[in-house]
């Protein structure tokens, strides 16, 4: 065929770059769905070649071709004009950052696909300063200043952005995911009759009893190595089973993990992506990607959904967690469906297990790391344990925050959308509807908040011991978030793993397994949403045991001869 033939006339040449601008300034305003776009699309290319064919008589297949030409021509004005908007007349152009960052989200997503945004953004702060354009309207901030405005008491209008709609596996917002300010508040209200002070010592007992699996599993262990990432992850799951849902995972006593486990993480995998383009989540399900992570993501929805049933038909429950969230609360606008309670159910154990588990890891990690602070941090377990709980234990309160501090579970921002008149942050306007977030890793790891930032510090949390001149704000200790979408599970973590350390750090010394070094955990630290983690893999050493052995039979000598004596045993 002659190529000159297909050349399209210059008339319908323009109209293609004009159409490519003009679809440009509409779906500005209004983002359109992949399967509207596809419409659009194919309306464009008949409206086009319809076009084309007033321009004189043409064959059907040089018509469609020509066509085809125009509509190229067309999706290249658009992706034209969207670039040179993004680069020189977006809103956010006067915040630095990559220049591909200000093209496109993709250079996000390929992070999350390589599992290490947190050092990414964190890197990118490191050269920009406290604000960058992480993508084309993303910034992330680093400030104390705009930890206030953004997530603290300051930011009451400001709702949670796009990333939120991302789950591919979800029918309903949970409370969590819902972006609607008054829907959060009082779904988030009818949660919090589940964590009141009351409601944890409820749940005490019930952790010491999965506490007193693991303390056998570890006896039955002894002399072996264990994988502590593993065996955590265990305790942290079952114990959101019981708590959420008076179920036994049954991990610890298996000694092995449940579906649910490898489920969470493939599901999350596929969130993290989807939730950085939302658009592409249909998407997703028409081309054969990461088919493991799919299967993953059904079978976690199949999963919560099976909990959600059987739940509901108990009768007799025990309180649990999601007794509180099911029933109805007074004052309530409406009775929650069946997806929103099946959505929240999956919420309970994705938001409180791997977390705390993570924060115990990493601290199982430092104690082996530093036999110095291990021997200071068992030495104030052993002498504050009042038999139901350390009662004051500020060490182990600064071990915890370290952990918190150098490896916030969830190390990434949590993103939130500027209100419509827009918001004003350390001087400069952030207008409406651009997404934001202060960055936890990295805030949490700069020098003019916390001193010496990289390095494990508990004594930093210890008003009476910290230096002097050492940098200490709080203000920029965000592990939990801050303000109205703040974890609403804090006090049970902090009870979780106060109650984990003075009942395992009492009874074993933990050291690193024959020929473990810790380096190859260093070193796998990944990001998928929380922090993904390898096997630490650890020992007994058998001395406390020994310790506590020796101790009980000097208590017993000494309590024997006090009675012998009045007893007439000792002449
Ligand atoms: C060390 C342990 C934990 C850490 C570091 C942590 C961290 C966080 C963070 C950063 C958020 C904010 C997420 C966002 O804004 O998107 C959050 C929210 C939440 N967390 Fe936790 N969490 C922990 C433990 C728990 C536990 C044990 C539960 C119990 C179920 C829990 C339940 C929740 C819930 C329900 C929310 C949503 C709150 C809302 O949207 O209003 N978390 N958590």
């Amino acid at each position: 065929m002659d190529i000159a033939a297909l050349q399209p006339s210059t008339g319908a040449l323009i109209a293609a770059i004009a159409l490519g601008i003009v679809s440009h300034q509409v779906y500005k305003r209004n983002e359109p769905s992949v399967a509207e776009f596809l419409l659009h699309t194919i309306l464009l290319y008949a409206i086009l070649t319809t076009l084309v064919s007033t321009f004189g008589p043409l064959s059907n297949i040089r018509l469609i071709l020509i066509g085809l030409i125009d509509l190229v021509v067309y999706l290249f004005a658009l992706g034209t004009s969207i670039v040179a908007y993004r680069l020189f007349f977006h809103p956010l152009n006067a915040y630095p950052g990559p220049i591909l960052c200000k093209i496109t989200r993709f250079v996000a997503t390929k992070h999350v696909i390589d599992r290490d945004t947190h050092a990414w953004v964190s890197a990118l702060h490191d050269q920009y300063g406290d604000v960058v354009r992480v993508s084309p309207n993303e910034l992330s901030f680093k400030s104390v200043t705009s930890v206030d405005l953004i997530h603290g008491a300051k930011a009451g209008k400001i709702p949670k952005g796009p990333f939120y709609k991302g789950d591919p596996n979800r029918k309903a917002n949970s409370m969590h995911s819902t972006q609607d300010l008054f829907e959060h508040r009082w779904r988030r209200k009818t949660w919090e009759r589940g964590f009141g002070s009351l409601q944890l010592r409820e749940y005490e007992p019930r952790v010491m009893h999965h506490l007193d699996v693991l303390n056998s599993q570890i006896k039955c262990r002894e002399g072996s190595s264990m994988n502590v990432t593993a065996w955590v992850e265990y305790f942290a799951y079952d114990v959101m089973s019981d708590l959420g849902f008076s179920e036994d995972f049954g991990m610890l006593i298996e000694g092995k993990p449940h579906r649910y486990i490898p489920a969470l993480h493939g599901a999350t995998r596929l969130l993290t992506v989807a939730a950085q383009t939302p658009w592409i989540k249909p998407l997703m399900d028409w081309f054969p990607v990461d088919k493991q992570s799919k299967q993953d993501g059904k079978d976690f929805a199949k999963i919560s959904m099976g909990t959600y049933n059987r739940h509901k038909a108990r009768e007799n429950k025990r309180p649990d967690l999601f007794t509180y969230i099911s029933a109805r609360m007074e004052g309530a606008p409406r009775p929650m469906s069946d997806p929103e309670l099946i959505a929240d159910a999956a919420l309970i154990i994705a938001a409180g297990s791997v977390t705390t588990a993570l924060c115990i890891t990493f601290m199982f990690q430092q104690l082996c790391r530093d036999r110095k602070q291990y021997e200071e941090f068992q030495k104030e377990i052993d002498s504050c344990w009042d038999g139901e709980g350390p009662a004051i234990a500020p060490y182990l309160n600064g071990f915890i925050n370290e952990s918190l501090r150098l490896w916030p579970p969830a190390p990434t921002g949590m993103q939130r959308r500027a209100p419509k008149e827009g918001i004003f942050i350390d001087g400069k306007l952030v207008p409406g509807n651009n997404q934001l977030s202060v960055h936890t890793f990295a805030i949490q790891r700069d020098g003019r908040y916390f001193s010496k930032p990289a390095e494990w510090i508990p004594e930093r949390w210890i008003e009476s011991r910290r230096p002097s001149d050492f940098n200490h704000d709080v203000r920029a200790f965000i592990p939990f978030n801050a303000g109205q979408y703040t974890c609403l599970g804090k006090n049970l973590a902090y009870q979780e793993i106060r109650l984990f350390w003075a009942k395992l750090a009492r009874r074993f010394d933990f050291e690193y397994a024959p020929g473990f070094d810790g380096s190859s955990f260093d070193q796998n630290i990944r990001y998928k949403g929380t922090f993904l983690i390898g096997p630490l893999d650890m020992g007994d050493n058998g001395t406390k045991e020994v310790y506590t052995l020796l101790k009980r039979v000097v208590l017993l000598g000494t309590v024997l001869c006090f009675f012998a004596k009045p007893l007439g045993f000792s002449s």
